[in-house]
């Protein structure tokens, strides 16, 4: 379902070449929890982009659901995005005008769900990520954690398979944070594939498979800890 091959990313300045990414080789197959974590600088976004189609590779190749990321034009990219992949980012990236059920609804019209359609698909991706009566709010009368949920329900609308997070707990405390992972878990339980990218070492516990990235280069870690749930 997700194969990255043999893929490098380098950025170019006038005093130097940095290989953001070099050679890297991740496999993760429907309902599979995927923990990237590393220290800063060592690439974790670079991959995140890249797989997310908001970055090209300079070398190697990636498909998601058998489609070949690195072969599309940036409208292409962008669709796959909108059908097939959710991202979500440490800010959740939220509009804040408007409510969270409008924030869900959003790339669900873009796609051409009429809108009534919309709308029940809304409150139930929010009742998916445990906002049950709470799509009209605003993110500002949302918790941190209740806006990184409609994040993730918005990443989600459009039956969409794969999810990729970047720090989605960068902004929350560690009692959030772990309900965080474990809706990500139940998400994968339910054939959800997730990668997610993060300093937080909580994130091995629930994860099914890890990896750790050092100057670019994706290395595999065997789970140490008996998964937390
Ligand atoms: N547009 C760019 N131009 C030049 N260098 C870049 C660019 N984007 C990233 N880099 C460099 O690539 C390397 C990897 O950056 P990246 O943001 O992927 O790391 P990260 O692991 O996500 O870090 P953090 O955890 O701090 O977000 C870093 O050395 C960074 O400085």
């Amino acid at each position: 379902m997700l194969a990255v091959e043999g893929v490098s990313r380098r950025f170019v300045t006038r005093s130097e070449t940095v290989w953001a990414v070099r050679d890297a080789d991740l496999r993760a197959s429907a309902g599979e929890f995927v923990c990237v974590f590393g220290a800063s600088g060592s690439g974790k976004s670079t991959l995140l982009n890249l797989i997310a189609g908001l970055d090209q590779a300079d070398a190697g190749r990636i498909l998601v659901e058998s489609t070949d990321v690195g072969r599309l034009n940036e409208d292409q990219r962008a669709r796959l995005r909108l059908s097939n992949v959710g991202v979500v980012f440490q800010d959740h990236n939220l509009i804040e005008e408007f409510t969270a059920r409008e924030n869900v609804v959003l790339p669900l019209e873009v796609i051409g769900v009429p809108s009534v359609q919309a709308l029940e698909q809304a409150d139930q991706q929010l009742a998916r990520v445990g906002l049950e009566g709470l799509g009209g709010r605003l993110p500002s009368q949302l918790s941190g954690g209740q806006r990184q949920r409609v994040g993730i329900a918005r990443a989600l609308a459009g039956d969409r398979r794969v999810l990729l997070a970047d720090e989605p707990t960068g902004a929350l405390d560690s009692t959030n944070s772990r309900a965080l992972f474990g809706l990500l878990r139940q998400l994968c339980d339910q054939g959800t594939l997730a990668v997610v990218c993060t300093h937080d070492t909580m994130c091995r516990e629930y994860a099914d498979s890890v990896y750790e990235m050092v100057d670019g280069r994706v290395l595999r870690r065997e789970l140490t800890a008996e998964r937390a749930t």
